[in-house]
This record gives C-alpha cells, sequence and structure tokens, in this order.
C-alpha cells in the first residue's frame, strides 16, 4: 500500500472524493485512518488521526507523536502536528478539521490560537460512524480563554504572517547565500525564530534540524494564551522532518538527525536551550546542538 501523504493538494482531494461519490467534506472522515498510521505513539500504542482542510481546498494530515524517555508533556498531539503541518505549508486558514478521538481539552485550548475560532467545523470520528457530522469549535469548548483575553486585537496568530525582526548583527535582516552547512543551519534557525508565534512572552524561537543527508528541517515556537499547551521549537521542526519523510518511514529514525541549532533570544525569559537539549538528546543522542542569541529589531549583541 503507498504510504499515506501529509499533504494533498486541492485538485487531488477534489478528484478523490468524485471518484468516491464524496464532497470534500465527506471525504476528510474517511481519511482519518490514514492519518492514524502516520502518529507516532511508542508509549500509549493509542494512534490519534487529524485531517483538515484549508482555505485553499488542501488537505492536511497530523498524526501523535510520542518520547520515550522523556516526560509526557513533551508530546506532540495529532491536531497540533496538524496545525504546524498548515504553517509549514502556509496554509492560512483551517476550516474542517476530522478526528479520530475527540480532542482534548489542551487541543481544544491551543486551537484557539487561531483565528475565529468559532468557524471550524470538526467531526470526531469516533462517536459518529454512522452520521458523520461537523461541530463547531466553540460547542466543543464554550466560554473560552483565548488571545482575546491576553492580545490587542491587532496582533498575528497562529497561521497568520509573523515578522518578529530577529537578526544577528551583521545580517541585517538578510539571510546571506552559503554553502557552509553550519550556517545554513543557523540561518534556517533565525527564519524559524522570525515566523514563531510567541505574542504572550515576546521570547520568540527557531530551532532547524540537519538529517545525514544535509536535508534542514525548520520549526518555530508556538506558544498557547494557557501557556502550557504551547509546542515547542524541536517539536515543531520534528513535525516538518516527519511529514518530509525524513525517518524513512520507519519507527523512530530521529538518529538519522545528526546538527542542530536554535535561535532565542539573549536574556529571554522563556528560554527553549534546556528543553531542546534535553529532547535531541535522547532522541538522538550524537545529535550536535548549537544555541545562538540575537536580537529583536536592530539591536544584536553577539554572533
Ligand atoms: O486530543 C488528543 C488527545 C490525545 N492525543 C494523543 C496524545 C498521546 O500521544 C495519546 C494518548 O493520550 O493520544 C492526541 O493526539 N490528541
Ligand atoms: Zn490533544
Amino acid at each position: 500500500m503507498e504510504r499515506p501523504r501529509f499533504v494533498i493538494e486541492a485538485a487531488e482531494a477534489e478528484s478523490m472524493a468524485q471518484k468516491s461519490g464524496l464532497t470534500v467534506l465527506q471525504l476528510l472522515p474517511t481519511l482519518v485512518k490514514s492519518a492514524q498510521t502516520l502518529a507516532r505513539p511508542p508509549i500509549s500504542k493509542f494512534h490519534v488521526g487529524a485531517v483538515g482542510l484549508g482555505s485553499s481546498g488542501r488537505i492536511f494530515l497530523g498524526g501523535n507523536v510520542e518520547f520515550p524517555g522523556l516526560p509526557l508533556h513533551q508530546s506532540i498531539h495529532a491536531e497540533q502536528f496538524l496545525i504546524t503541518n498548515l504553517i509549514l505549508n502556509a496554509e492560512p486558514r483551517l476550516q474542517h478539521l476530522a478526528v479520530s478521538a475527540a480532542p482534548c481539552g489542551h487541543c481544544r485550548q491551543f486551537l484557539q490560537e487561531l483565528r475565529n475560532t468559532s468557524d471550524i467545523n470538526i467531526c470526531i470520528t469516533s462517536i459518529n460512524s454512522n452520521e458523520r457530522k461537523y461541530h463547531p469549535l466553540s460547542h466543543l469548548l464554550p466560554d473560552r480563554f483565548g488571545p482575546n483575553d491576553l492580545l490587542d486585537k491587532d496582533v498575528p496568530l497562529l497561521l497568520e504572517t509573523h515578522q518578529n525582526g530577529m537578526s544577528f548583527n551583521l545580517c541585517n535582516g538578510q539571510i546571506p547565500e552559503t554553502e557552509n552547512p553550519k550556517e545554513r543551519l543557523k540561518y534556517a534557525a533565525l527564519e524559524a525564530a522570525n515566523k514563531s508565534h510567541a505574542p504572550y512572552s515576546k521570547c520568540p524561537s527557531g530551532v532547524a534540524i540537519m538529517d545525514c543527508e544535509g536535508n534542514i528541517y525548520k520549526g518555530s515556537y508556538m506558544e498557547s494564551a494557557a501557556y502550557n499547551p504551547s509546542l515547542g521549537p524541536v517539536q515543531a521542526a520534528l513535525v516538518a522532518y516527519l511529514a518530509a519523510g525524513g525517518s524513512g518511514g520507519g519507527g523512530g529514525g530521529y538518529e538519522r538527525i545528526v546538527a542542530a541549532a536554535l535561535v532565542e533570544k539573549e536574556d529571554a525569559v522563556v528560554r527553549q536551550e534546556h528543553a531542546a537539549r534535553l529532547l535531541l538528546q535522547v532522541i538522538s543522542p550524537k545529535c550536535e546542538f548549537n544555541v545562538f542569541h540575537c536580537g529583536c529589531k536592530k539591536s544584536c549583541s553577539r554572533f
């Protein structure tokens, strides 16, 4: 069987639906089983699959990822994988979501970081096997606590364009052309940090990881208004790695990650360095990890 992919183009989604005599909205729940096969839950063995339809008509898949040897809160929920997948593909809006199990409170909260969350419609396939119904997220999480409680209305939310203005002192915001793998990795992490959603702590960060073939995968830190459901930058980079098939499709595959770079602000009140180092050390003990500090806007004191 062909391995399911993490993104289905709009035209292909239409033709898949047509072939099955379904609408695209009816197609989403039928893809949840494929999404479940993409999950990596070696601890729980509980495969969660999430399938999202974006405003571009593209379909995105996500699965849960667990890390033996680490605390459970380092796990990536299928819904978080899915949102990260949308970000990787610059999808501006999530409209419909089909999931294999009821989204937990943490995921309902994480989804509040999107604009107009009440417009996101969710179908839970485990409880609606005969009658596939979508319900608005507001139905699953009434009386929400979210970005509006803490931020001005014009602050960009998740999936919206972020430009955090982080730079190293010489690059002036420009990414130099370079063949040097370490430099490429460092600037990839800077790019990821500039797209990070960190409006609560104002401590954006980004990670880039490199596999043994020299491929680079970027991940941006994403905060939640409720803090704990936030997703770390290494997790986000691992989503990029897994979604690109970087792990070779097997069980773990993280030992193929040979180098990683983290970019965050100097003297940041929220720092990723220690958690990132721990996670990388456990999943890929030989991975070389470097941390680069930089300034926001024009000021930069190091590197
Ligand atoms: O909303 C949810 C609830 C749980 N899980 C995952 C987390 C963990 O890997 C496993 C068991 O909780 O299921 C999700 O992906 N999404
Ligand atoms: Zn969850």
